[in-house]
C-alpha cells in the first residue's frame, strides 16, 4: 500500500493547512509553530519498561489522549454496538477475543458485586468455591485494567484515584447512557439527536451542556461522552490547558469548563466536534483510503490481509506498537477497518512516515510481472518527474514502465535497498507537507532530515531512539514478527509541541504469513525466493542514524567560545 494519507487533526491546525502525508506537497504557508522542547526527558521506552509491558512515564499518551481514548474505549465497553454508528453504518464483527472480553467487563463488574456478596455470605459458612471464583474474577479484572493502562500509554499508571474514578465513572456512564438512550432518536440522515427532555433527566449534570446540544455532531458526541463524566475538575487543568487556544485566559477557560457537566465531557466534545467538522486532504497515494470517523476513529479502507494482521497483532507482544483495532464497519456501501487515531490529543503534531524494509513489493509481484507485462503510464510519469533519465529508451518509447520496474527503481533510488527504510513524507507542526525525499539517499542526508524533522530537539530524538530500541526488543518476542513477511509497512513517528513523542507500526496491507518451512531473519539481504524483508535492517539503521542525529544536536548545543563574549 502506498503512504497515501496523513491527516491532521482539526483542533490543532489552521483549517487550510490540514493535510495528508503522501501525495503531492501542499502549499502550506510559513509561520511554523516551533517550540523548544524542555530538557527534561519525559519519555521512557526503555526495554525494562517494555518487558514489564507498562509505560509508566511515557510522554506518549498525553492526558487529553486519555480523555479521548478513554471515551473511545468506554463507548466500546458500555454502549450497545449499534449506537456507536449512525443509522447508515453497519457494525460488523469484532473478532479479537480481547475485544469481546472488554465488552464483557461491565457485565462482569455487576456480576462481581453479586459474587462479592455471595462470598461474604459463604465466608460465614466457610465455603471455599465461591472465594476461588471471586479470586479468579479479580485477577481477570486486574488483567483487563493492565491492558487498558498499557493501551493508554501509562496514563492510568500508579494512579489509584483515577482507577477508582474510572470504575465509578463506568457505572455512572452506564446509568447515564441508559437514561439518555430513552430520549435519543435518530434523524433521517442517521445523525443522533437528543430530546430536550433528556436534559430534564439529569438537569444539574447537563445544564452546562445545553448550549451545545442542538449541534448534530455535538449531540452525537455528547451522547458518546456521557461516557466520560465523573472525574473531578481539579485534575483537569493540565489537560484542559492543552486543548484551549493559546490566547484564551485561564480564568475564562475554567469558567467555561465548570459550566460543563464534566471537564472530560467538554474536552472530548471539543476535540471530536472540531475534528469531525474539519476537512482533511488526502494528497495522493490511495485516495480515500483513510479518513476520520465522527467518533474520532480512523477508518481505513478494508483490506482482508491487513484486517487479519491487525486481529493477530492485538494479542501479540507488538500490540503496544500498533493502533488499537476496533473491528470493521460498513459505511455507505464501503467497508473500513476501524483504528485508534494516533494523532488524537497531540498538539500541532509533527509526523514522519518511514516505509520499512529493503523492498516494497512482494515476491508475487515478480511472478506477476513475468507472466503479465502491463505497462503503467502513471508510474512512467512519476518516474520521469523525479529523474527524466531513469527510464530506458524502450520505456521512453512505450511511455510506460511495469509496476515491478517502478517499485524496484523507487527502492534502489532511495534508501530502501541500502538502509532498509525510506522517509516517505513529513508533516511539520504548521501543516506543511514535505514529500520530496527522492534524493535523500545518503546517511548524512537522512540524519539531516531527522534533525530538521525534530528541529534538533534532543529529548525528542532520544525518545524516538528509545522507542525504536524498545521495538527492537519486542520484535524478538513477537510471534507475529517471526511468522510474517512485512512489506510496505511504515513506522509513523509523531511528536508535538508539548514534547510528546511516539512511534507506531502501521499499514499491514502487504504483510503476509510465511510458509511453515521459511524462518525469516529480517536482517539479511533479500534474494528472490528467500522472502526476507529487511525490516530489522531498517530498524537498526534508523536507531543508528537517530544516534548520529542526537550526537550532532548535542554538539550544536555545546557552548562555543563566542557564547562567552
Ligand atoms: O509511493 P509511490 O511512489 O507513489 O508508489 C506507490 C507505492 O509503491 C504503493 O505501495 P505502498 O502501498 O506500499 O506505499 C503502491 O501500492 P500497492 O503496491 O499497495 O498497490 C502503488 O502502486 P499502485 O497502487 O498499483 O499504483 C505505487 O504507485
Ligand atoms: N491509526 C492512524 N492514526 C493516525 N494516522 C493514521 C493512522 N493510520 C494511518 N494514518 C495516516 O494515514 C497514512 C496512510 O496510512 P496507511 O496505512 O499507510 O495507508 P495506505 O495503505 O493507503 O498507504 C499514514 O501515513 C498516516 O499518516
Amino acid at each position: 500500500m502506498s503512504i497515501s494519507s496523513l491527516f491532521m487533526k482539526g483542533l490543532d491546525f489552521p483549517m487550510q493547512s490540514m493535510s495528508t502525508l503522501s501525495g503531492k506537497a501542499s502549499d502550506a504557508g510559513d509561520g511554523e509553530v516551533a517550540r523548544d522542547a524542555g530538557e527534561e526527558n519525559i519519555f521512557d521506552f526503555s526495554s525494562s519498561s517494555i518487558k514489564s509491558h507498562r509505560f509508566k512515564t511515557t510522554g506518549l499518551r498525553i492526558r487529553p489522549k486519555l480523555a479521548s481514548a478513554q471515551a473511545v474505549l468506554s463507548s466500546k465497553l458500555e454502549q450497545p454496538l449499534g449506537t456507536q454508528t449512525s443509522a447508515h453504518e453497519e457494525q460488523e464483527d469484532m473478532k479479537p477475543e480481547y475485544l469481546e472480553r472488554l465488552t464483557r467487563s461491565t457485565e462482569e463488574m455487576t456480576a462481581d458485586k453479586d459474587i462479592e456478596k455471595q462470598v461474604m455470605a459463604d465466608e460465614a459458612l466457610g465455603k471455599e468455591d465461591s472465594k476461588n471464583e471471586w479470586k479468579g474474577r479479580t485477577e481477570l479484572k486486574e488483567k483487563l485494567k493492565d491492558r487498558m493502562r498499557e493501551r493508554l500509554g501509562g496514563c492510568l499508571d500508579n494512579d489509584e484515584s483515577s482507577e477508582r474514578e474510572m470504575t465509578d465513572s463506568r457505572r455512572h456512564r452506564q446509568r447515564s447512557w441508559v437514561a439518555k438512550q430513552r430520549h435519543a432518536h435518530t434523524s433521517r440522515d442517521g445523525e443522533l439527536y437528543m430530546d430536550r427532555g433528556t436534559e430534564r433527566d439529569g438537569e444539574d449534570q447537563d445544564r452546562g451542556m445545553k448550549e451545545f446540544v442542538p449541534h448534530p455532531v455535538l449531540s452525537r458526541v455528547l451522547l458518546h461522552s456521557s461516557a466520560s463524566s465523573s472525574s473531578s475538575f481539579n485534575n483537569s487543568s493540565a489537560e484542559s490547558d492543552e486543548v484551549f487556544s493559546e490566547g484564551e485566559d485561564a480564568a475564562a477557560r475554567r469558567k467555561t469548563m465548570s459550566r460543563c457537566r464534566s471537564w472530560r465531557t467538554f474536552l472530548t466534545m471539543m476535540q471530536w466536534s472540531k475534528r469531525t467538522q474539519s476537512p482533511w486532504i488526502q494528497l495522493a497515494g490511495h485516495q480515500g483510503n483513510v479518513k476520520l470517523s465522527e467518533g474520532g476513529e480512523v477508518l481505513k479502507r478494508f483490506c482482508e490481509v491487513e484486517n487479519i494482521c491487525l486481529q493477530a497483532l492485538m494479542s501479540d507482544a507488538l500490540y503496544q506498537f500498533v493502533p488499537q483495532y476496533f473491528g470493521h464497519i460498513s459505511q455507505d456501501g464501503d467497508r473500513y477497518i476501524r483504528l485508534e487515531d494516533l494523532l488524537s490529543g497531540l498538539k500541532y503534531p509533527v509526523i514522519m512516515d518511514c516505509k520499512m524494509g529493503v523492498r516494497t513489493y512482494q515476491e508475487d509481484e515478480i511472478i506477476k510481472a513475468r507472466s503479465n507485462v502491463t505497462m503503467r503510464t502513471d508510474m512512467y510519469h512519476k518516474m520521469v518527474k523525479v529523474d527524466p533519465a531513469a527510464p530506458t529508451e524502450e520505456e521512453h518509447a512505450l511511455g510506460g514502465v511495469t509496476k515491478l520496474r517502478y517499485m524496484q527503481w523507487r527502492d534502489d533510488s532511495s534508501t530502501t535497498s541500502t538502509l532498509g527504510f525510506r522517509v516517505e513524507g513529513i508533516v511539520m507542526g504548521n501543516g506543511k507537507v514535505l514529500r520530496d525525499f527522492y534524493k535523500t539517499c545518503t546517511n548524512a542526508q537522512v540524519t539531516e532530515t531527522l534533525l530538521s524533522f525534530t528541529k534538533r530537539q534532543v529529548p525528542i530524538l532520544k525518545a524516538y531512539k528509545s522507542r525504536l530500541q524498545a521495538l527492537n526488543e519486542t520484535l524478538k518476542l513477537s510471534a507475529f514478527f517471526s511468522k510474517h513477511e512485512i512489506i510496505g509497512s511504515s513506522l509513523l513517528f509523531v511528536h508535538d509541541s508539548n514534547n510528546k513523542a511516539n512511534i507506531w507500526m502501521i499499514d499491514f496491507g502487504k504483510t503476509i504469513p510465511t510458509p511453515d518451512n521459511v524462518h525469516l531473519k529480517h536482517d539479511v539481504p533479500w534474494v528472490e525466493g528467500n522472502r526476507e524483508d529487511g525490516y530489522l535492517t531498517g530498524l537498526i539503521s534508523l536507531i543508528s542514524l537517530l544516534g548520529e542525529a542526537i550526537g550532532q544536536a548535542e554538539e550544536d548545543k555545546e557552548p562555543s567560545l563566542s557564547d562567552f563574549h
